[in-house]
């Protein structure tokens, strides 16, 4: 799948963002091996912390429907920012558990935007469960 076509699936994930209290929404989606899109969108919550981000609504929500981790090919994210959007550190950490660090990552905005890099070069220097297993 072209680029584009899921920068603009991210665009149509954004429409249903949750956002009474920052205003910003932001859609992710995220091909699948069999060219299947799993969107996702921020969720917030009164409380703040609770807030769920697009990218990791995405993610969360492919796994519960069943897919294998480490079998995603990308994952394109949208938010209406002056430059292509940039994901949290948490999403990062959860995009290289559950992506691994080759995947691509498509960064948009709703100006056409576009920057497109991996898991690993947004998280540089990880800790991954490969440093954990050094001690066993
Ligand atoms: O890459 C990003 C950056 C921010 N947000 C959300 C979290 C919160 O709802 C709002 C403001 O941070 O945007 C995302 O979903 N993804
Ligand atoms: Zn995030």
């Amino acid at each position: 799948m072209e680029n584009s076509v899921l920068l603009q699936e991210a665009i149509k994930a954004r429409a249903a963002a949750y956002i009474p209290y920052s205003g910003f929404g932001v859609g992710a989606a995220l091909l699948d091996q069999d060219g299947h899109v799993h969107h996702g969108c921020n969720i917030e919550n009164a409380a703040y912390a609770p807030t769920n981000c697009a990218e990791r609504t995405a993610m969360f929500r492919a796994i519960a429907d069943g897919l294998q981790p480490g079998t995603f090919k990308a994952l394109a994210v949208v938010g209406d920012t002056e430059g292509p959007i940039a994901p949290c550190g948490v999403c990062r950490q959860v995009m290289l558990e559950l992506c691994g660090p080759e995947m691509p990552v498509i960064l948009g905005n709703l100006k056409g935007d576009i920057l497109e890099t991996t898991v690993g070069k947004l998280l540089p220097h990880y800790f991954s469960s490969s440093n954990l297993n050094e001690k066993k």
